[in-house]
């Protein structure tokens, strides 16, 4: 007999329970598929790597996360006792690596292997739609090689004595317009902004052959405050709906409307930076610059997105990791701790330069004074401004210890943890002092690091570009400021120096301190007098070219 004809017979109550029964049976299934898709990942469950429990349906460890990615991963390596393993985001099954050892293994040791970055939705979906995406964010592939060959080239060593004058013109011009605002040490003010022009203004006249003067210049408030919007864009905790794509499709998403809002306003900017450079070109008043190289068509073979996502990646690669480090190192400086070492960092420049004259010409040329570079080397280890470094992604296995991750995976690196890591860095890890760089103090002489010295650049094949460039601008923001001034910080409005309580917003790619204030007592007013009447010189000759 067939189904129908055993239909046929049953009575119409008879039918309703044996449907009931099926749908019964069906349940077991429903519950199954259920299970599957809420806590489904891209990559299955790696064996052999240990997982963080109490991931829950469709958002796995998202929630338990919070906004500071970088000190729950910490507490987990050090609560669980592993410091490599495995989370899920929503729907992403993610890597995650926090012991220094650890994230210098794999770094280099499987660079090959972690050489791509993944793609998110907000960010490379939304945000980078117009633009291309920057290096940074740039999958592995024939463009990203010719993106980054060609950063490499504008930001590598020999590249940087093609920039002397403008690495001259800007730091003076932070002394300038602070020597102007401090009222001779009575005023209190916050140095991030001058430290914000700088380092925009820097990657700017890298790429487009344009600075702003003014520090609280329009369009150089409108390109940090789009940038700093949009690097909120590419945090986990910001976007969960990069990781829950139901998410993407709820009427009225405020999420995707802000990134579009973001990239016109950016895609103006750009374009706005672009036309100017057009302009000059044609009346023939072009500095040299990445841009107008390219525009003139000069020996390139990239196309206008990947110019367009060049001097992108250079602008956002600077406007805040500068900011965020040297301004950090100020904060701690300015403390009453600090100025044992702003006092030992003088003593050391004039050591070098007894004429305090020559440590403001040569910084611009060279990083010797070994007091002054270890306050650097300390303020990029404690204040990790990138605290989980860029995202990378598998392109083929990594044996992690017998652990096969596969192809394709998120690998974080949580810098923060690393670089603070008392098995690497002894006991006091935790504590921000420019001397453990140091093998002696008298004088100061420069410990010996082979290889690594900490994670904020990151490291192997996706290491950061501008870090040369970026050591130099440190260095001689530090050297002009700390041989002019003193620095005191405020009692109404310290510094925060606490490695993850300094950032104010712990979502965003990069941090950005919280507000300080300090006093700057010039050290020789003749001496600063003297240098700024150049800073006048130059940025008149500066506008004069
Ligand atoms: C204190 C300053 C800086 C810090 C802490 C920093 C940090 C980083 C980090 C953590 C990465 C990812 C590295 C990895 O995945 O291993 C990176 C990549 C990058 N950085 Fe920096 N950076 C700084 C300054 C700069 C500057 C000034 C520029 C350009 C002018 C720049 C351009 C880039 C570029 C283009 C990449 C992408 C490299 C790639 O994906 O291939 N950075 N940076």
């Amino acid at each position: 007999m067939t189904d129908t004809n055993i239909v046929d017979h049953l009575s119409l109550p008879e039918l309703v329970s044996a449907s009931g029964n099926y749908l019964l049976a069906l349940i077991p299934l429903f519950v199954y598929l259920i299970y599957k898709c809420t806590f489904a990942t891209d990559i299955p469950h790696i064996k052999g790597l240990p997982e963080i429990p109490g991931a829950i349906p469709v958002f796995g460890h998202l929630l338990k996360l919070g906004d500071d990615h970088a000190s729950v991963c910490e507490g987990w390596w050090r609560q669980y006792g592993h410091s490599v393993f495995q989370i899920k985001l929503g729907n992403t099954r993610a890597v995650v690596v926090n012991s220094f050892e650890d994230c210098r293994k794999m770094l280099l040791g499987h660079q090959n292997a972690i050489i791509d970055r993944p793609k998110l939705y907000t960010f490379h979906g939304v945000v980078s739609s117009t633009q291309g995406f920057t290096i940074g964010s740039s999958p592995w592939d024939e463009s990203c090689k010719k993106k980054r060959k060609a950063a490499g080239t504008a930001l590598g060593r020999p590249a940087l004595r093609n920039y002397y004058p403008m690495f001259d013109l800007e730091s003076y011009c932070i002394v300038r317009d602070l020597h102007r605002d401090s009222g001779n040490g009575n005023i209190e003010l916050n140095v991030r902004p001058y430290i914000q022009r700088f380092a925009l203004n820097t990657t700017l006249t890298l790429c487009y052959g344009i600075r702003m003067d003014a520090v609280y210049d329009d369009l150089l408030r409108e390109i940090l405050e789009v940038g700093s919007a949009i690097s909120l864009l590419r945090s986990a905790s910001e976007n969960l709906q990069d990781y829950i794509p139901i998410l993407r499709y709820m009427p009225n998403n405020e999420k995707t409307a802000r990134s579009k809002q973001l990239r016109d306003r950016r895609d103006a900017y750009l374009n706005l930076l672009l036309d100017k450079v057009r302009e000059m070109i044609k009346k023939g008043t072009d500095k040299p610059c990445i841009s107008a190289a390219i525009l003139k068509d000069e020996e390139t073979k990239l196309t206008g997105v990947e110019v367009s996502s060049i001097c992108l990646s250079l602008v956002s690669g600077g406007f805040e990791t500068i900011p965020g480090t040297l301004t950090s190192a100020i904060g701690s400086l300015s403390t009453p701790e600090g100025q044992v070492w702003q006092d030992r960092a003088y003593e050391d420049i004039k050591r070098y330069y007894p004429d305090v004259r020559d440590a403001w010409t040569s910084c611009i040329y060279d990083e010797k004074v070994p007091y002054v570079n270890a306050i650097i080397k300390e303020a990029g280890r404690y204040y990790t401004v990138s605290s989980m470094s860029l995202p990378r992604k598998t392109v083929t296995e990594v044996n992690w210890n017998g652990a096969i991750i596969p192809p394709k995976t998120m690998v974080l690196i949580n810098a923060q943890a690393g670089n603070h890591d008392v098995d690497h860095f002894g006991p006091d890890g935790g504590k921000f002092d420019p001397e453990r760089w140091l093998k002696s103090l008298n004088p100061p002489e420069e410990s010996e690091v082979s290889g690594l010295p900490h994670l904020s650049f990151g490291s192997g094949s996706r290491a950061c570009s501008g870090q040369f460039i970026a050591s130099r601008l440190l260095y001689s923001a530090l050297i002009r400021l700390l041989s002019s001034y003193k620095i005191v910080a405020s009692e109404d409005s310290p510094p925060n120096t606490d490695y993850v309580e300094y950032n104010q917003f712990k979502t965003a790619l990069v941090a950005i301190p919280k507000d300080f204030k300090v006093r700057l007592i010039p050290r020789d007013d003749a001496v600063t007098s003297e240098f700024l009447n150049l800073a006048e010189m130059r940025t008149k000759e500066h506008y004069k070219e």
